[in-house]
């Protein structure tokens, strides 16, 4: 029997895999163990025969370019890039076809987080492993992260240890004065927090911000009243 008609629609043919893909999502603040779960869980997966692959993003650099590496030192190989969607063609179409497990750390630097997922699980038949931060430190939602729930099997939020009073952290505490969204970093910048202490700890630094304003006003004003003066004179 013939195939029917395309009606002018291309038909991508792609290979039978053996399994459907699959997307876990594991998310949580810094310190949680979400780059511990990922390796674990990949590692468990090429332990059953399984070929995997770790990406990680290239933005982030604290202790290695080529290497996922926990908190505590523990490291594995990855393929450092700055997009998903170039991953295949860097990896080689033939090697990429032979892979079954896809781990990515760090998602909330990947824009094309969704649109990967989507290509590499529902097309491709991979598993893919998605680790990163659900939100940044004023607990917005960061990058693509949760973009990606719908399209998941199963979603994990782990949870750290309060810093400041060793109950469970679910928030990333900023400790130094930088507003911008993205900045690399770890114990030196971050802390995890409680919610008690993330109110408390936002609370120093909406106060050291509020003074800010409060001083830059007051300069401002002075200038401007300096400079009032001195037209009048
Ligand atoms: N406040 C902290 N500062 C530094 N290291 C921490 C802190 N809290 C926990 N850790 C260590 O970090 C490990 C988790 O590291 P990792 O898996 O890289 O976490 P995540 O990827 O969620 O940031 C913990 O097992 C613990 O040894
Ligand atoms: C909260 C927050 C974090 N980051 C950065 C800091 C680190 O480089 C990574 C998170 O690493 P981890 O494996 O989860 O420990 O993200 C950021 O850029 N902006 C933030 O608000």
């Amino acid at each position: 029997m013939s195939p029917p008609p395309s009606h002018g629609v291309d038909l991508v043919v792609r290979p039978t895999h053996r399994r459907a893909g699959e997307v876990h999502v594991i998310v949580g603040p810094m310190f949680a163990g979400k780059t511990t779960a990922l390796l674990r869980r990949v590692m468990a997966e090429a332990d059953t025969g399984r070929s995997v692959a770790i990406i990680k993003s290239s933005r982030d650099n604290r202790y290695a370019t080529d290497a996922v590496v926990t908190h505590d030192g523990t490291k594995f190989p990855c393929w450092p890039l700055s997009d998903l969607l170039s991953f295949k063609h860097k990896f080689g179409a033939d090697a990429y076809q032979k892979l079954d497990v896809i781990g990515i750390d760090e998602a909330q630097f990947f824009g094309d987080l969704y649109d990967f997922c989507c290509e590499a699980a529902d097309l491709d038949g991979k598993t893919v492993v998605v680790a990163g931060l659900d939100g940044d430190y004023l607990r917005r939602s960061f990058g693509s992260v949760l973009n990606v729930i719908p399209l998941a099997d199963t979603v994990t939020k782990l949870t750290a240890r309060c810093e400041v009073c060793g109950n469970r952290a679910f928030f990333t505490l900023r400790k130094t004065g930088e507003t911008q969204t993205e900045l690399i970093g770890g114990a030196n910048v971050y802390m995890p927090v409680c919610r008690q202490h993330y109110t408390n700890g936002q609370g120093v630094s909406v106060t050291k911000e509020a003074t800010r304003i409060a001083f830059e006003t007051h300069v401002v004003q002075n200038d401007l009243v300096l400079e009032t003066a001195a037209a009048i004179v």
